[in-house]
């Protein structure tokens, strides 16, 4: 059963608009960032990693978004490119403002934390006027990303570019990819998160995001299909709400629910998993697979990704997330 209908013959399969930052993950692991020396610096920033997991996916991807004018700015664009990434639409700031840097502490495979520092970051100077409605037109899917509607203007362009995508048809999905660093108060993350996701056609985010999504309308029990439900109303066709290694369940509008384990994982570091889920997701979406297929696949794409250092580079192909799903079931790999 196909829930969501993408328009055919665009150039791009996949945009994304958001922030472009800089992932600095420690080298030596398994112990607080105060005793770490050493980082490798990775293309960070949810959006982006999805971007770059669409395109490691195969699909034609471009991505909105507002970089710093120095080195790191210029090292992200670079490597979008190099993962074959549309970035006419990444514009340079000419304020001064930085790259957002991401501090990534990797305690123990359970226990990663990233210290954020995203004072004058240049993605979210974004303007409404920066955004070409041209790339939205030629796109099949748009993706928007919570963080993004903390702050003006990124928060405008953000609504900018959800009014292109209802002007052209493109489906939109809503990572909401809660970040407390960047916001205010409780309130405001409340309102504008609801406020895009009425435009919404997929949303995709944890207990925990919908949970603050809901100050307003409390639900009482935390219950997935509440929650799912109240977004029928609007404009979603798929809700889907992640529970970490307890997996994954969706709903539609017409009442069903689909659910999806998680797989075996050598774990790493945690963060990560919802980039690559979401990532190999909507690619069995776009394909036309079935959630529960589409689902699983997120699940082992984002098990390869929790298995390494990285986040974006570690974005699986879609023979990679295969090749894990077959390594499962021959009991080749086991949770660590
Ligand atoms: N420890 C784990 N072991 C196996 N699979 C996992 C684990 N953590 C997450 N996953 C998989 O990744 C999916 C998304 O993870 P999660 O629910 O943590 O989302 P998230 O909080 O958005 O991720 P992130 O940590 O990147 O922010 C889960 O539904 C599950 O399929
Ligand atoms: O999204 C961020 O700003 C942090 C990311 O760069 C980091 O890779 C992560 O947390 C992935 O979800």
């Amino acid at each position: 059963m196909t829930y969501i209908s993408f328009p055919p013959d665009r150039a791009f399969d996949f945009t994304a608009i958001g922030r472009l930052c800089i992932d600095l993950n420690a080298n030596e692991i398994n112990r607080p960032m105060e005793e770490t020396m050493t980082f490798t610096k990775y293309v960070g920033g949810s959006p982006a990693n999805i971007a770059i997991g669409m395109a490691r996916l195969g699909l034609n991807t471009a991505f909105i978004g507002k970089v710093a004018d120095d080195q790191m700015g210029r090292f992200i664009t670079g490597y979008m490119q190099r993962q074959g990434i549309d970035t006419d639409n990444v514009v340079i700031d000419h304020t001064g403002a930085v790259t957002g840097l991401a501090f990534t502490e990797i305690k123990s495979p359970d226990d990663c934390s990233i210290l954020m520092y995203r004072d004058n970051a240049a993605d979210l100077l974004l303007k409404p006027e920066e955004v070409r409605e041209e790339l939205i037109a030629a796109s099949k899917t748009l993706l928007i990303s919570g963080t993004a509607l903390a702050k003006s203007p990124s928060r405008e362009a953000v609504f900018q570019a959800l009014g292109y995508a209802r002007k052209h048809g493109c489906i939109v999905v809503f990572d909401l990819d809660y970040r407390p660093y960047t916001w205010s108060s409780p309130e405001e993350t409340a309102v504008y998160y609801n406020l895009a996701a009425e435009k919404c056609d997929i949303l995709l985010g944890t207990r925990d995001e919908f949970d603050r999504m809901e100050r307003f309308e409390p639900n009482p029990d935390r219950s997935d299909r509440v929650t799912a439900a109240k977004w029928f109303d609007f404009s979603a066709e798929i809700v889907v709400i992640k529970h970490g290694r307890e997996g994954s369940i969706a709903y539609t509008r017409d009442g069903a629910s689909h659910q999806a384990r998680s797989f075996p994982a050598k774990v790493v570091k945690t963060f990560g998993a919802g980039d690559a889920y979401a990532a190999g997701f909507l690619y069995g979406v776009m394909h036309g697979w079935t959630l529960e297929q589409s689902m699983e696949f997120g699940s082992a794409a984002a098990c390869v990704v929790i298995s390494s250092h990285s986040c974006s580079d570690a974005m699986p192909t879609a023979d990679q997330v295969r090749d894990y799903i077959e390594r499962c079931a021959r009991g080749e790999i086991t949770a660590s």
